[in-house]
């Protein structure tokens, strides 16, 4: 496999006490920011300490957890606060296809954190960057959009086929994705559209890392020490014109067979997944319904005991890719996928977060999201499709789905 890597020989790293910054996004001085922040807690960073770029594969969670305990088992790290997220971070995002050449981690050269009554900077290398804010951020203007690899007519007959293929018994779920871009006369400043995230979707993962934003609900695996956590997302339906409508579609989403079994492959590989590497796995009966402003989901908030010290990448690699985002079986999806939605997913569909140096760190699947380059956005939406789906309806879902980035984009 050819890395490209840019790293010192040894990382010196410092973290202190600092007062409650405030709003942390409110902070970054660079549109090239590093950001993984939920109801107002969580870390961002800035500046490149080291880096790796990937070219895929299906060891690339393997390779880069070794390059990452490498590089900081070779640090100097000063962290009185050990909080997870203090000391070294890295932050990352992985192609959803292992023949995407997506893959990369990021070692910022400042990272401010905030979490449960404490917050912390952290300085690799020298400490001359201003946390002054170099470059206020301003918004996209007169943006115009146009289509992806394919129209909405081709998507539709993209998913049409797809339920042909379940239907004749070749597989049980595959998702299907579409993309759209959007350009703007000026580049555009990924520190807006996290602001505008952060605070219309205060419950997901508002995220940015190497260009990719955006704002997922769906939590892949948290480590924290020995503790996992997951929240499988899978079954939607768009929000109500108001709340009589929010609640008869609330009771069709729990009650739709179709959703139900979206959702099951989806919490079932889960739990295949994670139980050989659990002492104590936690997975509800019945999935839970969780509201954001744009969609509803089927929800399963997934918890257990790790038995071993494998790092939080490790349990990564063990999950990727879900039935959330892939379908089952698994290689079958996939190949349906390639030949399908005729694209490459980059790091769409694919895990987005950060590991310390002890191992623990919250990586989501990277949904609701846009590829940021210069003066274009490229943003994608994707649905489980099952036996029962009916194109048009996924359609109008993925539009819903597309929502959460227009707005960031367009406010
Ligand atoms: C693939 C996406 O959503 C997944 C996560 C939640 C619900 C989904 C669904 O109901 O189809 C998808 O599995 C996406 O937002 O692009």
């Amino acid at each position: 496999m050819n890395l490209a890597v840019s790293a010192p020989d040894r990382l010196v790293v410092r973290t202190v006490h600092i007062p409650d910054p405030g709003d942390l996004l409110a902070r970054l001085p660079h549109p090239t920011a590093l950001a993984w922040i939920r109801h107002g807690e969580g870390i961002v960073g800035w500046g490149e300490a080291a880096r790796l770029d990937l070219p895929g594969g299906p060891d690339r969670f393997t390779v880069a957890d070794r390059w990452l305990r490498e590089l900081f088992g070779a640090a100097s790290i000063d962290d009185p606060v050990q909080a997870p997220g203090s000391g070294p971070v890295a932050f990352g995002g992985f192609g959803f296809d292992p023949k995407s050449p997506d893959s990369v981690l990021i070692v910022p050269r400042r990272i401010l954190g905030r979490r449960d009554g404490h917050a912390w900077l952290t300085t690799i290398g020298d400490d001359t960057d201003p946390l002054a804010l170099l470059h206020p951020p301003t918004p996209p203007t007169r943006l115009t959009w146009s289509d992806g690899a394919l129209t909405a007519p081709a998507w539709e007959r993209a998913v049409a086929a797809a339920v042909d293929r379940i239907r004749h018994g070749h597989l049980g779920k595959v998702v299907l994705a579409r993309d759209l871009h959007a350009h703007a006369t000026r580049p555009i400043d990924a520190r807006v559209l996290l602001q505008r995230l952060a605070a219309r979707f205060p419950a997901c993962y508002t995220f940015s890392c190497a260009g990719l934003v955006g704002a997922t609900p769906e939590l892949l695996i948290r480590r924290t020490g020995d503790e996992l956590a997951s929240l499988v997302l899978a079954g939607t339906t768009a929000r109500g014109t108001g709340p009589a409508d929010d609640t008869a579609r609330r009771a069709a989403l729990l009650a739709s067979t179709k959703d139900r079994e979206e959702h099951a492959y989806a919490a079932e590989m889960v739990r295949d997944a994670l139980a050989p590497l659990c002492s104590e796995l936690t997975v509800p009966d019945q999935p839970e319904l969780l509201t954001l402003p744009n969609v509803m989901h089927l929800a399963s908030a997934v918890s257990g005991r790790l038995d071993s010290r494998r790092s939080v990448l490790d349990v990564v690699a063990a999950l990727h890719p879900t039935p959330a985002v892939c379908g089952t079986p698994t290689t079958t999806a996939l190949q349906l996928i390639r030949e399908l939605e005729g694209m490459d997913r980059g790091r769409y569909a694919g895990p987005v977060g950060w590991i310390d140096s002890r191992g623990d760190g919250e990586w989501g699947i990277a949904l609701r999201c846009a590829q940021i380059e210069g003066t274009h956005a490229r943003l994608f939406a994707g649905c489980g499709i099952v036996a029962d789906s009916d194109p048009a309806a996924e359609l109008a879902e993925a539009q819903s789905k597309f929502r959460a980035m227009q707005y960031a984009l367009e406010g």
